[in-house]
C-alpha cells in the first residue's frame, strides 16, 4: 500500500493554537518577585470598590457641602434636590438591572441598595459636612460594607465562572437568555474556540428539554445577529439535562477551500477523502468504503449549491485509487460538469437510455459480485477482494430509474462495495420515495430553499439542533454532512467543500491512470452489453490477468453461445422439450394479451385499408392463392424450431452490432416472418430469452439485451 499521510490534520494544524507551558521566569527580580507581581495582579480586582468607597464619597460630599451646605436655605434646597435624585436613581438602578435568575436578583438588590445608601449618604453630608459625627462613622462602616460584598460577588463570579449563569460571566448571554425566554435553562462558561466559534455549555431546570432548547435556535440566532444556522444547540448523549451551545460568530471559510491533493496516487479505496474543511478548520473527510458499513450518499442542495463542485472533488480523489471503478450518469450536463476529468471515469453516461441500461445491469453485477465475494469468503467488500470498488454517481436519479429498482439496487449494493451517490435538487416525497431514501444513510445536504427540504435529506436530530443549510445558492459549498464514517458530534458543523480548480483536476486524473486499475472481469461481464458497449470508457493501466473487452464479432456462431452471463454452454439449452413449451405457453398466455395491444399499437397504420386481405391479422394463415391470379408462390420449406430460433438471435445479435440494446415486440415481427411462425411463438420465445437472462423485460412491453444470443460478452 502506498504510504500514507495523514491529510486529516494538516490543514487544521495550522489553525490551532499550539497549548503552551507557562514558563517562570528565573533571574533578576526572581522567583519571589514573580510571586508579588502575581499576589498583586490577582488582587487588583478587589480594591477597586475599597478604592472607590473611601475616596470618592468624602471628595463628594465635601464638595456639596462647601457649595451648598454654608447657608441654610441652600443646603435645604440642595440636600431636597439631591434626595429626590437618589431615589430617581435607586429606581433606575432597580429597573436596569437583569435578574432573570437568582444571581441576577442578588445583583440587582446589592445595586440598588449601594445607590441609595450612597444617596442617601450624600444627601445628609451636604447640609452636615462629610467629616462630622455620625456622617464619618456611616462612611467608614457602610464604605466597607459596600466595598465587602462587591468583592463577595466578584470571588463568586471567578471562583465558579463554570457554575454560574451566563449573566454572570457577562457577554450579554444573559441579556440573550432573557430576550428569547430562556428562564429554565442556564448557559455556562461561554468560550470562544479561536476558530470563529463560541461554545457554552446548557444546562435546563424545572423540567425543560434540550428539545425545547433546540426550538429557540433561530431566536437566539435572530437576537444575536447571526445567521439562521449561526446558533446550533447539540444535546449531551449521557445527560438529557445538558448540551452544548455553539454560536459561529465569524466565517472562517468565507474566501473558500482549496482542493486538498490525495496523499500519494494509488491510495487504496478505503483511504479517507479530504473534501473540505469544517468551520472551525478541521479537514472534513469521507471514509464510505472503509466505514463499518457502507452507506450510500444522498447529496442534495438548490442549483448553484456547490453539489457540482462537491461531486468533482470526491470524484477526482477517488479517481487517483486503485481497486476502483468509478460510473458517473448525468444526463443533464454531464460532460460539462465532469468533461475535464472525464478520463477517470470507467464509464460516463449522459444518454437517457444508456442510463437505464446501467441501472438495469446492475442487479446483475450485484449478484455475481456477491457469488465471488462469498468464495473468497467475504462477508462484504473490502481491499482484499479480488473485485474493484465501485461508484455509482447518478445525478438526478429519480427520472432515470424507478423507486423499486433503485430501492433493490441499493439495499444490495451496499455489501458487495458498489458505492451509490444520488444527487438530487430538491428531494421531496414526490420524487424519491422513503424506501430508497432509507437507503441512502450519508448525506452531504449544501443550501436549500426551504428547510423543510433539509429535514428530508439530514438526519432529524441534525435538523431539531439548528443545523439546517437553509440559505440556498447564496453560500456555495457549504453544507452540512453526516455518515461515511463523519464522527457524530460533526454532523452538526458546517462545512465547506474544496474549489477546483480545472486545469489541476484535469493533469491529476492523467497522471492517476498509471494507478488506475481496470474494471475487474467478474463486474464486467456481469454488466453484459450494456457495459461492453459503453459510449465512454476512461483511461487506466492494463493489469495482466484483466482481459479487455473483446472486439464485436458479427459472424454468429454456435461456440460464441457460451459467453451468457450464466448461460448454458452449448446450443441445445435453446432448444426445449414439449413440457417446457407448454408451461412456458401457459405463463404467457397473460402475457399475450397484455403485449397484444402494445404490439398491434406500435404497427404502423395500415397503408392499404381496402384492401381484399386487409382484414388479416398477424396470427392467421396465409390463404391460399387466388384461382384467378397468375401469381404463384413457391413452396418455401418451413425452418425448423431450431433454424427459427436462430434467425430471432441473428436478428437481435443484429441490434447488439447497431449499439441498440432496446426493442420492443413489435420490432422482431419481420424475424419472426422469416421464420415462419406467429406472435405466440414469439412471444414465448421471449419469455424464454428473458429466463435465460439474455434480455430483461422493462414495463411498458419493452425490452433490454442485457448480451446478445450470439457473441461473448
Ligand atoms: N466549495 C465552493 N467554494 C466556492 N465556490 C463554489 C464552491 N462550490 C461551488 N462554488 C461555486 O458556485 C457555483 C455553483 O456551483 P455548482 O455548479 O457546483 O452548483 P450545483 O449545485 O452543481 O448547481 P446545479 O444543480 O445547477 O448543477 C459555481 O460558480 C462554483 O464555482
Amino acid at each position: 500500500m502506498a504510504p500514507r499521510k495523514n491529510t486529516r490534520k494538516t490543514a487544521a494544524a495550522a489553525a490551532v493554537p499550539v497549548n503552551s507551558t507557562e514558563i517562570v521566569p528565573v533571574g533578576r527580580g526572581g522567583f519571589l518577585g514573580h510571586i508579588v507581581g502575581h499576589l498583586a495582579g490577582k488582587a487588583l480586582p478587589y480594591l477597586s470598590p475599597w478604592a472607590g468607597a473611601y475616596s470618592l464619597p468624602p471628595l463628594a460630599g465635601l464638595a456639596t457641602n462647601q457649595l451648598w451646605g454654608q447657608a441654610p436655605l441652600s443646603a435645604g434646597l440642595a440636600s431636597a434636590a439631591l434626595a429626590v435624585g437618589g431615589a430617581g436613581l435607586t429606581v433606575v438602578a432597580w429597573k436596569s438591572t437583569p435578574a432573570s435568575s437568582t444571581f441576577g436578583k442578588i445583583r440587582r438588590a446589592q445595586a440598588t441598595a449601594s445607590v441609595a445608601a450612597g444617596m442617601g449618604w450624600l444627601t445628609c453630608a451636604t447640609a452636615a459636612g462629610p467629616f462630622g459625627h455620625p456622617m464619618l462613622d456611616l462612611w467608614l462602616f457602610g464604605g466597607g460594607l459596600f466595598a465587602a460584598s462587591w468583592n463577595l460577588r466578584q470571588l463568586l463570579r471567578n471562583g465558579a465562572a463554570g457554575e454560574i449563569p451566563a449573566e454572570e460571566t457577562g457577554g450579554g448571554l444573559g441579556a440573550l437568555a432573557e430576550a428569547i425566554g430562556w428562564e429554565k435553562v442556564r448557559v455556562k462558561a461561554a468560550k470562544g474556540t479561536g476558530k470563529g466559534t463560541v461554545k457554552a455549555a446548557l444546562e435546563v431546570t424545572d423540567g425543560a428539554t434540550i428539545e425545547d432548547v433546540q426550538g429557540t435556535a433561530k431566536k437566539a440566532a435572530a437576537a444575536l445577529h447571526l445567521p439562521p444556522s449561526g446558533v446550533v444547540v447539540t444535546p449531551d448523549p449521557e445527560d438529557a439535562a445538558r448540551g452544548t451551545l455553539s454560536m459561529r460568530v465569524a466565517d472562517l471559510l468565507k474566501d473558500g477551500v482549496q482542493f486538498i491533493p490525495p496523499a500519494a496516487l494509488g491510495l487504496l479505496p478505503t483511504d479517507d477523502i479530504p473534501v473540505g474543511l469544517y468551520a472551525d478548520g478541521e479537514v472534513w473527510v469521507l471514509s464510505p468504503f472503509a466505514a463499518v458499513i457502507l452507506q450510500h450518499l444522498l447529496v442534495m442542495g438548490v442549483t448553484g449549491a456547490g453539489k457540482s463542485e462537491f461531486c468533482r472533488t470526491v470524484l477526482a480523489h477517488l479517481m487517483c485509487r486503485r481497486k476502483m471503478s468509478i460510473f458517473l450518469v448525468d444526463v443533464a450536463k454531464g460532460r460539462q460538469t465532469v468533461g475535464h476529468i472525464a478520463d477517470g471515469l470507467d464509464w460516463l453516461v449522459t444518454e437517457e437510455a444508456e442510463a437505464k441500461r446501467l441501472v438495469r445491469a446492475l442487479p446483475a453485477a450485484i449478484k455475481a459480485r456477491g457469488d465471488v465475494l462469498a468464495d473468497e469468503g467475504l462477508d462484504q467488500w473490502t481491499p482484499d477482494s479480488s473485485l474493484n470498488a465501485v461508484l455509482v454517481w447518478i445525478e438526478e436519479a429519480a427520472d432515470l430509474a424507478d423507486f423499486e429498482e433503485l430501492k433493490e439496487i441499493a439495499r444490495k449494493a451496499r455489501s458487495v462495495g458498489i458505492w451509490l451517490a444520488i444527487s438530487l435538487q430538491r428531494a421531496t416525497w414526490t420524487n424519491v420515495s422513503t424506501d430508497v431514501r432509507a437507503n441512502l444513510q450519508a448525506t452531504a445536504c449544501f443550501g436549500v430553499d426551504d428547510p423543510g427540504d433539509a429535514s428530508f435529506c439530514l438526519p432529524d436530530s441534525v435538523t431539531a439542533a439548528g443545523a439546517i443549510p437553509a440559505w440556498g445558492s447564496e453560500r456555495p459549498g457549504y453544507a452540512f454532512s453526516t455518515g461515511m464514517g463523519i464522527p457524530q458530534e460533526r454532523w452538526t458543523t458546517e462545512v465547506r467543500s474544496t474549489k477546483t480548480d480545472r486545469a489541476y483536476l484535469t493533469a491529476l486524473v492523467q497522471a492517476a491512470a498509471a494507478v488506475r486499475d481496470p474494471l475487474d472481469e467478474t463486474t464486467a461481464a456481469a454488466l453484459g452489453q450494456a457495459y461492453a458497449q459503453r459510449s465512454h470508457r476512461g483511461t487506466n493501466r492494463t493489469t495482466p490477468g484483466v482481459a479487455e473487452a473483446a472486439p464485436a464479432v458479427h459472424a454468429p456462431a454456435p461456440a460464441a453461445l457460451t459467453a451468457l452471463p450464466g448461460a448454458p454452454t452449448d446450443r441445445s439449452a435453446y432448444v426445449l422439450e414439449d413440457d417446457d413449451m407448454s408451461e412456458i405457453e401457459g405463463a404467457a398466455a397473460v402475457e399475450l394479451e397484455e403485449a397484444r395491444a402494445e404490439i398491434l399499437g406500435a404497427i404502423p397504420a395500415d397503408p392499404e385499408p381496402d384492401a381484399p386481405y386487409a382484414h388479416l391479422r398477424l396470427e392467421d394463415d396465409v390463404p391460399d392463392t387466388d384461382d384467378d391470379t397468375d401469381l404463384a408462390f413457391e413452396d418455401s420449406e418451413r425452418p425448423s424450431t431450431e433454424e427459427a430460433r436462430h434467425i430471432l438471435c441473428v436478428e437481435l445479435d443484429g441490434f447488439v452490432q447497431a449499439g441498440r440494446l432496446e426493442f420492443e415486440p413489435a420490432d422482431l415481427i419481420p424475424a419472426t416472418v422469416a421464420a415462419g411462425r406467429k406472435r405466440p411463438w414469439m412471444q414465448n420465445e421471449l419469455k424464454r430469452l428473458t429466463d435465460l437472462g439474455v434480455i430483461r423485460r422493462d414495463g411498458h412491453g419493452q425490452y433490454t439485451i442485457l448480451a446478445s444470443p450470439l457473441q461473448p460478452v
